[in-house]
């Protein structure tokens, strides 16, 4: 099967020390249509790998190819437009703009530049794109926030605009950081719920979670980063029961066990 996301042999450095790629560089591939989880311990390289895909930060060496296309150095406006979407782990929103011109905003803004939104060609489509962002909040159950300020958003409200914002654009791959930070056990099931629909829509899937209860339930595949390198891939059954991971990562058997139950 061809390959949506080809990640070859990348390294990157911050001030001389090597976050990412180890001795070898990281290499993983991600298949289309599939739905994976990247885990590690805290300061792994999670966050450094979605800037480097969303180029954000790009690697010391080591080759990136998203959907057929290099993008090892290409911008992040150009990546976005390519069909790769991402989540900040600080929302990254308009407050003073209501939550439905915080969606729409986002449908034609994928470098963040407000300025041309107000001229881009979303004006047009703008009945169609509120139908969507109407739809997009009824699923995670905030139809009554769409014409609040995101001012007065909740931070779990705030998550939930994030993803919604993205997946108005209908990307082909999103990277999800921590989108359950701070949201409710309630909301965090409507994100489930919108992650699952959103998935068996086609949309491939990547994200990054602490919360391993939220994540083994929805995942197919997972990467397990240590150290900046891959420590192990696997079906969630596989990494549960890799002795490497449960100790480098899942903190011994007890909380491994805990995980399954
Ligand atoms: N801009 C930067 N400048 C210098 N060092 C950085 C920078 N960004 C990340 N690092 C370092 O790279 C390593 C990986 O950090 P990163 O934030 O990617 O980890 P993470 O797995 O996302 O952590 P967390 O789970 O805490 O969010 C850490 O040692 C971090 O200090």
């Amino acid at each position: 099967m061809k390959k949506l996301l080809q990640v070859s042999n990348v390294t990157k450095q911050f001030g001389g020390l090597r976050a990412i790629g180890g001795y070898n560089g990281l290499s993983f591939d991600v298949d289309p249509g599939s739905f994976t989880g990247l885990i590690g311990p805290n300061g792994s390289g999670k966050s450094t790998i979605f800037n480097l895909l969303s180029g954000f930060l790009k690697p010391n060496s080591g080759s990136i190819v998203f959907d057929g296309n290099d993008i090892t150095t290409a911008p992040p406006e150009a990546i976005s437009e390519r069909g790769l979407a991402r989540t900040f782990q600080t929302p990254r929103t308009f407050s003073s703009l209501t939550v439905i011109d915080n969606v729409i905003v986002g449908a034609d803004n994928p470098g963040e530049r407000l300025r041309f939104s107000w001229t881009g060609k979303w004006r047009n489509q703008e009945a169609e794109l509120k139908h969507e962002a109407v739809e997009i909040f009824g699923r995670v159950g905030l139809s009554h926030r769409v014409n609040d300020r995101v001012g007065d958003l909740s931070g779990g409200e705030l998550r939930m605009l994030e993803v919604a914002r993205q997946m108005i654009r209908k990307p082909k791959l999103i990277l999800l950081d921590e989108p359950t930070a701070g949201v409710d056990p309630k909301l965090q099931q409507n994100l489930a719920d919108l992650l699952i629909a959103i998935h068996r829509k086609g949309t491939t899937i990547i994200v990054v979670e602490h919360n391993l209860h939220f994540l083994l339930d929805l995942v197919d595949n997972l990467l397990v980063i240590n150290r900046g390198e891959l420590l192990a891939k696997g079906s969630p059954e596989e990494i549960r029961s890799n002795p490497e991971v449960v100790s480098a990562y899942l903190g011994g058997q007890d909380a491994a066990q805990s995980y399954k139950n």
